[in-house]
């Protein structure tokens, strides 16, 4: 979708080197309080730097810090709660990131991933927790489908976070962690670090 660049001449970079932040915008007061948890967990989890955050209180950074305290992430994984979301884009574009937004209305993940990662430029990824201001379907560079049927900003986060990583996001180590997993067939095996 990007003008410079036509589909023919897309060239997949050996090592990908591009990091990914997701921008949330909105918080719907009745059902949202997991789904906040759940925004910030699946970036974490899946390989993002960043979440910027709006409309949310200080608590979720509580629940962060909990979270990384046991499993590590605080050097890896930070979040920010913003006023001014139009401003994060507008920085992001001009420290040269590009702004992919998933929507149902956008084009088909399957027709632009490869566009996208071939570009291996820093990614802000824009999620609504509603319907999102149509701004940002002109702010952003890429409108991304994960199908055009609605469902939710937490699966089309983690299945958009999965394709342009490609799986890698499961080698990163989140550093500092008082706990930690031994993968397991059956049962639990948690070690303690310090
Ligand atoms: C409650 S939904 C709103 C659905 C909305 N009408 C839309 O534009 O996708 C909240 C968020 O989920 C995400 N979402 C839902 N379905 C999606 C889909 N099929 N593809 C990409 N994103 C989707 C979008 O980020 C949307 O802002």
């Amino acid at each position: 979708m990007l003008e410079e660049k036509s589909k023919s001449s897309i060239s997949i970079p050996q090592k990908s080197s591009f990091k990914v932040s997701v921008l949330r915008i909105g918080h719907r007061l009745v059902r949202d309080d997991r789904t906040t948890t759940h925004a910030v967990l699946v970036s974490r989890a899946l390989g993002c730097e960043r979440i910027y955050m709006t409309d949310v209180d200080d608590e979720i950074k509580n629940t962060l810090k909990k979270v990384n305290k046991r499993w590590g992430g605080e050097n890896e994984f930070q979040l920010e709660i913003i006023d001014n979301w139009k401003q994060i884009i507008r920085n992001w574009k001009a420290s040269n990131g590009i702004v992919v937004h998933l929507t149902m209305y956008g084009c088909l993940i399957n027709e632009e991933i490869a566009e996208i990662r071939a570009l291996d430029r820093d990614i802000l990824v824009v999620i609504g927790a509603e319907k999102v201001p149509k701004e940002v379907y002109f702010l952003a560079d890429y409108n991304i489908a994960i199908g055009n049927q609605p469902h939710s900003e937490i699966a089309s986060l983690a299945i958009f976070l999965d394709r342009i990583f490609e799986g890698r996001q499961f080698d990163r180590k989140l550093t500092n962690e008082s706990m930690r997993i031994v993968p397991t067939e059956k049962g639990k095996n948690v070690i303690k670090i310090k």
